[in-house]
């Protein structure tokens, strides 16, 4: 059985980075993503946009959907005041398996608590699993067609406060138009778009941040 994407981006992180350094697991991501085999990490375009509203947000508690290999979880996490923790969902068990070793690598794993599973029954459980009261940021990074859903599930549960921030990957490539015209048209929020490139490409994508009014 040979190996899988994820795991050969594992093993380029092992080799081309220090451990407990994230920014050199974050370089060695975007040179294998680069050079090596395209990834659906956010990567390094779009990752210094996540990385300034982290540090505008400078969230207690955050929440990531979709993790995928850990990339934006180690982006996120590096920028965490001391005492905040990232909560982040991911679905598929061999995702999963990388992600945990790629935020271990980078010394991460004391901020970040990954929770295997569908973010639809786990979002209902965050009170009763961490104590969560709010978020104050949460990246959007899952399935596309359930961002919507999620972001209403999310407020349906009282897990949004006034000025909790969404800010959702990929709303142009490969697209959330159900999601982008709800936040662009509910007075519950006030929405932005970031316009970048689909990461590693020169395609056009985006982010689209959104802050809760309450
Ligand atoms: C969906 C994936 C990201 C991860 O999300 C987990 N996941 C899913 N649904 C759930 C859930 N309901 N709960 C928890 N986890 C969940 C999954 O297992 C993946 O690991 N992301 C993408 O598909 C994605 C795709 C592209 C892309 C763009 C152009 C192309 F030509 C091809 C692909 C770019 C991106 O930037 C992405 O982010
Ligand atoms: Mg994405």
């Amino acid at each position: 059985m040979g190996s899988t994407r994820p795991q050969r981006l594992l093993r380029a992180v092992q080799k081309n980075s220090t451990r407990g350094d994230p920014q050199s697991v974050i370089s060695a991501i975007d040179h294998f993503c680069r050079h090596k085999e395209w990834a659906m990490n956010v990567g390094d375009e779009k990752g210094s946009i996540l990385d300034g509203v982290v540090s505008e947000v400078n969230p207690s508690t955050a929440l990531e959907l979709g993790t995928y290999c850990g990339y934006s979880t180690v982006r996120i996490a590096r920028l965490l005041p001391p005492g905040s923790q990232l909560i982040t969902l991911e679905f598929n068990p061999a995702y999963a398996a990388v992600a945990k070793q790629v935020i271990a690598w980078a010394g991460l794993q004391d901020k970040v608590q990954l929770v295997e599973g569908p973010s639809g029954d786990l979002i209902p459980q965050m009170k009763e699993l961490f104590g969560v009261k709010s978020f104050d940021l949460v990246f959007i990074d899952h399935w596309k067609d359930r961002y919507l859903a999620d972001a209403q599930l999310l407020e349906e549960c009282g897990l949004l406060r006034k000025g909790s921030v969404l800010l959702a990957d990929n709303v142009i490539c490969p697209g959330t138009p159900e999601y982008l015209e709800y936040v662009r048209n509910s007075p519950r929020y006030e929405s932005r778009y970031f316009k970048s490139h689909l990461e590693y490409t020169q395609a056009e994508d985006g982010l689209e941040k959104s802050v809760f009014l309450g």
